[in-house]
């Protein structure tokens, strides 16, 4: 019982492959481009790729060129994606029954269904309405209970979150999180929150290649890529490891890092350094002292931050507080020095 895909789509630059077992939802997260919707829609077969393999529970979905290619609406898939595409001539309660009734089921369990879904979604009054008169929000928890109706053996979602109101997000999370104890998963998601609450595993794409892979809270705590350390909220240096640090190449000039190595971390290999941008000092003059790191850097943006002010310099960011940065004379172009304990770098192989 598990999902395995590979797939190439040369138009789009695309080469992914990956496997997935149930229960082991996959969270995917990357930059605007990076192929994610293409990963989607290769998975749902609404895009036929050059050359590939898809098996869901045993069954060839694709085997391309030249073997296998299933239609999608056969059943099995089930994507929920940004729009949620309900049928606009079927009241809210036949679209949702439309899964179970493709399966088989007869008119009146498949309502029967349908029904419970709704419910689940605490949308059953709506019942009986049309698409057009749903909000934005009323119709995307309408294609949640649709997807689901159809008990899907493999769910694939854009977004969930995204339409949803703020106050059905905590519901959608809970439902998702139970429904996808027992199925296999892929939830595309620009949101940390959600690939921590629903997902497992987080692979990042990045210009159509999987860049990083593994468990979402070492994706996230120890990052190796710089969308994964962005979302994360944390500062990435790379370059090679030393005894006590990197000599990082990428930052503000060839410059030692020294922090707190986690096993593995052995010299002469390449390495990462992260640490949080509210763990980093800013002076107008260069300090020296206790184990630190000083850069001297440029201010090239600020902006406000979660009630800080973030000041980032090139790849570099700096969380203080607003008097602080009054204090600084902050300003695009000034010359500054970033300074942070080596007690708060992470330091661990690429
Ligand atoms: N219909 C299409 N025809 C040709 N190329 C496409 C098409 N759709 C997307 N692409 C290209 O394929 C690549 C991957 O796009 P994709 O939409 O999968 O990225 P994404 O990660 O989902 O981005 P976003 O976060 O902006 O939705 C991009 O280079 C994009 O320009």
């Amino acid at each position: 019982m598990s999902f395995e895909l590979a797939a190439e789509v040369a138009a789009r630059g695309f080469a992914v492959s990956l496997a997935l077992e149930p229960g082991e939802p996959l969270a995917v997260l990357g930059p605007t481009g990076a192929g994610k919707s293409t990963l989607l829609s290769v998975a749902a077969r609404l895009l036929r790729p050059d050359a590939g393999r898809a098996v869901l529970d045993g069954r060839t979905l694709f085997d391309l060129p030249g073997g296998a290619w299933l239609a999608p609406h056969r059943r099995g898939t089930a994507l929920l994606a940004q729009e949620p595409l309900l049928f606009p001539h079927l009241s809210v309660l036949e679209n949702v029954a439309f899964g179970p009734r493709s399966a088989g089921a007869d008119r009146h369990s498949a309502r029967d269904t349908a029904r419970r879904w709704l419910a689940e979604v605490e949308a059953l009054e709506l019942a009986g309405r049309r698409p057009a008169e749903l909000s934005g929000g009323q119709a995307q928890r309408v294609a949640v209970a649709r997807a689901l109706a159809a008990d899907p053996r493999l769910l694939l979602l854009d977004e969930p979150m995204s339409a949803l109101d703020v106050d059905a997000a905590p519901m959608l999370r809970r439902l998702l999180k139970r429904v996808l104890a027992d199925r296999c998963a892929i939830i595309i998601t620009h949101d940390v929150l959600d690939a921590l609450l629903l997902a497992d595993r987080a692979v990042v794409l990045e210009a159509g290649r999987i860049i990083e892979e593994g468990p979402v809270r070492r994706v996230l705590e120890r990052p190796r890529s710089r969308f994964a350390a962005g979302l994360a909220g944390l500062n990435l240096l790379t370059g090679t490891i030393t005894g006590d640090g990197i000599l990082a190449a990428d930052g503000p000039g060839a410059i030692t890092v020294t922090g707190t190595a986690d096993p593995g971390a052995e010299p002469g290999l390449a390495g990462i350094a992260v640490f949080r941008p509210a763990e980093v000092s800013v002076f107008r003059e260069a300090v020296h002292g206790s184990p630190r790191n000083t850069f001297a850097v440029t201010v090239t943006d600020l902006e406000p931050h979660a009630g800080h002010i973030r000041i980032h310099a090139g790849s570099l960011y700096a969380d203080i507080t607003a008097a602080a940065a009054a204090e600084l004379e902050v300003a695009p172009g000034a010359g500054l020095y970033f300074s942070v304990k080596a007690a708060a770098v992470g330091i661990f192989p690429a």
